[in-house]
């Protein structure tokens, strides 16, 4: 599962060989690869692409010499001081497989879609977290990128024996003293005619997910301050301290350095919520996801059914920007699934118009204008060209009408006819014009 490269005749590759040999790790071929290396030789390391490379320097290695094979790729250095080392080469391969494993399991895949190496990274960190760590996780991200979802996965990873609670912290009502937190006591403010358990008292044993923790009153922040150090809260209107315990998962999209600058988040606070930080990629950031993402939204809003994309259409999605990142590519496709008649691909009349490129923008390669999506779907329906010729033909004469109030004689001016080739092809009773005697 691991290969070893470099010094094969070292004594201490053959400490490292048994040592993963005992731990059912050796072997060549897997994602793995501890490359025993003296960086004062100065052979330049390259991890190869999908393998992670664990770097086994002498003791002799300088800080330099490290941070540089760190920064040319590494995944780790693990500085040999005697043959315990290897039991440390042994215990972060294990490490690896076990969050490589999750990552590529269906509790992971079937909930996130996206195999491009920015989200795969990400996954891999959140996951890592999950499984080895109990600290309070922060994920970032713009809008749209997923966060609720990464809350979601470290709830199902880390196997809370509790509930995942999930609390928006833009909906919090300052007048109710955060009582969507705490609980609150009957009778603790207006309307409170009955006691209520708050997200502290329903994530106990749990996860707890705060959304647009960015966005929590600046009054609330050191009551969680407390809750999060101490685990102890009161209900609003109670005297009675309780004890709650859950796993801290908050999301922003908000910058909490620039936030804590301006005085709107406290330090103390971030600090204890960022003790892990994932930052979820923009979807422009990883174009690769875009279409399978697409596909899959697609099959989520057709019941399963999955509709080929016109290479234009594809084209179209990757050109886009996508601002508000899977959210807006989600809406797109139910927009699509909505308007899609089939059988046959998505075709760019589909889309709806607000997506479309502009005039003036660069149009992406292959894009289809809705005239050539629509010979096409006459095409797939086997409909003739003389049959086009009369569609197009009584559109026209429609429309010009449309645009002259009904006169058929500006009408055909418009278009180039005489009126009465408009009359004979909508049998528009010919109207008397000033000119006419
Ligand atoms: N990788 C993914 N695979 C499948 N669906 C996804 C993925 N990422 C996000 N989604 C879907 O996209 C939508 C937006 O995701 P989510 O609500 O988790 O984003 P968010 O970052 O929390 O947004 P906000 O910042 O607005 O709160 C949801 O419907 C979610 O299920």
């Amino acid at each position: 599962m691991a290969t070893i490269i470099g010094h094969p005749g070292a004594v201490e590759a053959a400490e490292l060989c048994r040592a993963l040999d005992d731990a059912g790790l050796s072997g060549a071929g897997d994602g793995y690869v501890v490359a025993l290396h003296d960086p004062a030789q100065g052979v330049p390391l390259r991890p190869e692409p999908g393998r992670r490379l664990l770097v086994v320097t002498p003791c002799t290695a300088t800080t330099p010499q490290v941070w540089a094979l760190v920064r040319g790729g590494a995944s780790d250095v693990i500085s040999w001081v005697g043959p315990e080392a290897a039991e440390a080469v042994v215990r972060r391969i294990q490490r690896w497989k076990a969050v490589d494993e999750v990552v590529a399991s269906p509790a992971v895949t079937d909930l996130i879609v996206g195999s491009s190496p920015e989200l795969r990274a990400a996954l891999t960190e959140l996951v890592e977290l999950a499984l080895f760590g109990s600290g309070p996780i922060l994920v970032i991200g713009e809008t749209g990128t997923g966060k609720e979802l990464a809350a979601r996965l470290v709830h199902a990873v880390g196997r809370a024996a509790g509930e995942l609670v999930v609390l928006d912290c833009t909906t919090i009502v300052p007048s109710l003293s955060g009582s969507e937190l705490f609980g609150h006591e009957k009778g603790a403010f207006t309307g409170a005619d009955r006691a209520r358990a708050g997200a502290f008292a329903a994530a106990d044993g749990g996860t707890l997910f705060l959304d647009e923790i960015g966005d929590l009153p600046l009054g609330l922040q050191a009551e969680l301050l407390r809750v999060v150090q101490e685990g102890t809260y009161k209900r609003v209107g109670g005297d009675v301290w309780a004890r709650t315990s859950f796993r801290l998962v908050s999301a922003t999209n908000r910058d909490l350095a620039a936030e804590q600058a301006a005085g709107r988040f406290r330090s103390d606070l971030f600090h204890r919520i960022a003790s892990g930080v994932v930052r979820l990629p923009a979807l422009r950031e990883r174009p690769d996801d875009i279409e399978p993402l697409f596909r899959h939204f697609l099959r989520e809003a057709s019941c399963g059914a999955e509709p080929d994309l016109a290479p234009a259409v594809s084209a179209l999605l990757q050109a886009r920007a996508f601002p508000g990142n899977l959210r807006e590519l989600r809406q797109l496709a139910f927009a699509v699934a909505a308007h899609h008649a089939g059988p046959g691909p998505v075709t760019p009349g589909e889309i709806p118009a607000r997506y479309w490129p502009a005039a003036d923008a660069d149009v992406p390669h292959g894009f289809q204008p809705p005239l050539e999506a629509a010979v096409r779907a006459c095409l797939r329906c086997g409909v003739g060209l003389s049959e086009m010729k009369a569609m197009v033909g009584d559109l026209a004469v429609d429309l010009a009408l449309a645009e002259h109030g009904g006169n058929a004689r500006r009408a055909a001016a418009a278009l180039g006819v005489t009126d009465r080739a408009i009359q004979l092809r909508k049998q528009v009773p010919r109207q008397r014009q000033p000119t006419d005697h």
